[in-house]
């Protein structure tokens, strides 16, 4: 059976929730190093590898970069939140250093991931329910994910060029 509305929303959603967690790992990747929190490189990057892949998806390829300017935004502010935790509690600061090498394959997945439910929600995204359903796959994955006030805050911001009206 087709997925409902629901349910690929919900997938879209969670896969957001999973990029802002692992800002987490971004964040303890860079962290007292000089690798900035911005790489606006790396970033094109991204928004060209989604432009490109957008058409085949059927979508459109500045919808798509609105949405991932969104995670990317995200990502960041769970750094920044992250960084300034740290600065302050540095009790609280990460102990070891994850190799950003190895995780950006992981967020190139994601990226994959949600692009492809970013093509499977388009009706949804553009119902007059899409708001309604979005906060409440949001609130959910909160819950599942168990975010601080931090973390939600990305997810809200990550899921906010969700709904298309
Ligand atoms: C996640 C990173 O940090 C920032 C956020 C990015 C993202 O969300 O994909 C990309 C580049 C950086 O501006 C990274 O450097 O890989």
């Amino acid at each position: 059976a087709p997925a409902s509305a629901s349910e690929s929303l919900w997938r879209l959603t969670d896969l957001a929730a999973r990029r802002v967690a692992i800002a987490d790992q971004v964040a303890a990747a860079k962290y007292g190093t000089p690798s900035p929190i911005d790489d606006p490189v790396r970033e094109q990057q991204i928004y060209d590898s989604v432009a490109s892949r957008a058409p085949g998806l059927g979508l459109d390829p500045a919808d798509a970069v609105r949405f991932f300017r969104a995670q990317i935004e995200a990502n960041k502010l769970v750094q920044r939140g992250l960084y300034a935790r740290w600065d302050a509690h540095p009790a609280e600061a990460p102990t070891t250093r994850p190799d950003l090498g190895q995780i950006r394959p992981v967020i190139d997945g994601l990226n994959t991931n949600l692009l492809t439910e970013l093509a499977a929600t388009t009706a949804v995204r553009a119902s007059r329910s899409c708001p309604v359903r979005q906060r409440v796959a949001a609130d959910v994955a909160d819950l599942v994910h168990r975010f601080d006030v931090l973390h939600a805050q990305a997810l809200g911001e990550a899921t906010s060029a969700t709904c298309s009206e």
